[in-house]
């Protein structure tokens, strides 16, 4: 088989069972060098096991995982990635220093200490305990290590959840900057906003399957729809029934249109509902395609976002 040397990590046929629960059912994956690839889906669609099988913690009942073309378990492997897994168990009495030299010196050539401490934010806390630390602390500390070995790829699982917005957007930029140098990202996200400032291809996971595979590019051409937000008491389930309209929810006391048009929908809601108040008309972002491909998929079967169909009348209550 010819192996294509700009595949950093490889995930091919994989399947993985627990009990009668099939957390991986057939699942390929590719991360390319340079990519940033965000790996979404709902909870226990499962990613976090995606990045078990090609870290080599998690064994496959069937298919085969690679990092560098070699066994994910490899040191030689290992020693070229960095990994910031959804929860870590670290030493709560160890010094925020003391864990960062400690894990330096794993790797032959690692990072200075004092640029993983300026990417993750962590000026003035090396000397405080781990176990002292606030919870997003603790994540910046966990990213500052996974950086230690100078990773060519990195594997970041939810790294931003419990971050305020400010380290969030610190850890976007240290994210980028890695980029730029030439380290190739696989994100998990549940924030569809994060993958869509950092990804440039998006695999969307539903029970254990790959339902949608392709640039940010493709899905943002393929949502060229539109959205409707406005205060009405009109009922979602209803709406999501007229012309043009695509998806329907009730969001407390708004109403959330998605339409493949705006203009005849808002002329039918003011027809409808002449109180209806604060309109806004926006273009459908990657959250709204997220939804639609998880929605949409089971029925479709598809397997490429441009194969999905474009229609979805269920509203989000419903669904
Ligand atoms: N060790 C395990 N034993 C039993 N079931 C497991 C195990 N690990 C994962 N699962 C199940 O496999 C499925 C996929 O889980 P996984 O953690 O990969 O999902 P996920 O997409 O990462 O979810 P989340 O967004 O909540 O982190 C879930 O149904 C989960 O309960």
């Amino acid at each position: 088989m010819e192996i294509d040397n700009n595949v950093l990590a490889h995930l091919g046929g994989v399947h993985k069972i627990y009990g009668a629960r099939s957390a991986l059912a057939g699942v390929d994956l590719e991360l390319r060098g340079g990519q940033v690839l965000a790996l979404l889906g709902a909870n226990g669609a499962g990613k976090t096991t995606a990045i078990g099988v090609l870290l080599g913690l998690v064994e496959p009942d069937r298919g085969e995982a690679g990092l560098f073309g070699m066994a994910p378990r490899s040191l030689a492997a290992r020693r070229r990635i960095g990994v910031m897994l959804q929860s870590a168990e670290l030493p709560e009495a160890a010094r925020v220093g003391e864990l960062l030299e400690l894990t330096c010196s794993y790797y032959p050539d690692p990072c200075p200490v004092e640029e993983c401490v300026s990417l993750a934010g962590l000026d003035g806390l090396l000397q405080r305990p781990y176990g002292k630390l606030s919870g997003g602390q603790q994540r910046r500390v966990q990213f500052a290590l996974a950086l230690c070995g100078r990773p060519r790829v990195l594997f970041l699982d939810e790294p931003t959840t419990g971050l305020d917005i400010e380290a969030r957007q610190g850890l976007w930029r240290a994210i980028r900057e890695l980029v730029g140098r030439g380290c190739a990202v696989l994100l998990t996200t549940h924030y569809l906003e994060e993958a869509e400032a950092l990804a440039d291809r998006v695999c969307v996971l539903q029970d254990g399957l790959v339902v949608a595979d392709g640039s940010m590019e493709a899905i943002r051409a393929r949502v060229s729809r539109r959205r409707v937000r406005c205060v009405s008491a009109l009922d979602p389930t209803s709406v999501a029934l007229w012309p043009h309209v695509l998806a329907a929810f009730r969001d407390g006391s708004r109403l959330d249109i998605t339409a493949d048009v705006a203009e005849p929908v808002v002329r039918q809601l003011l027809d409808m509902d002449p109180d209806a108040g604060e309109l806004e008309v926006s273009r459908a972002g990657l959250a709204d395609a997220f939804i639609e491909l998880t929605r949409e998929s089971l029925s479709a079967g598809a397997a490429r976002i441009d194969e999905l169909p474009l229609r979805a009348t269920a509203t989000r209550e419903a669904a």
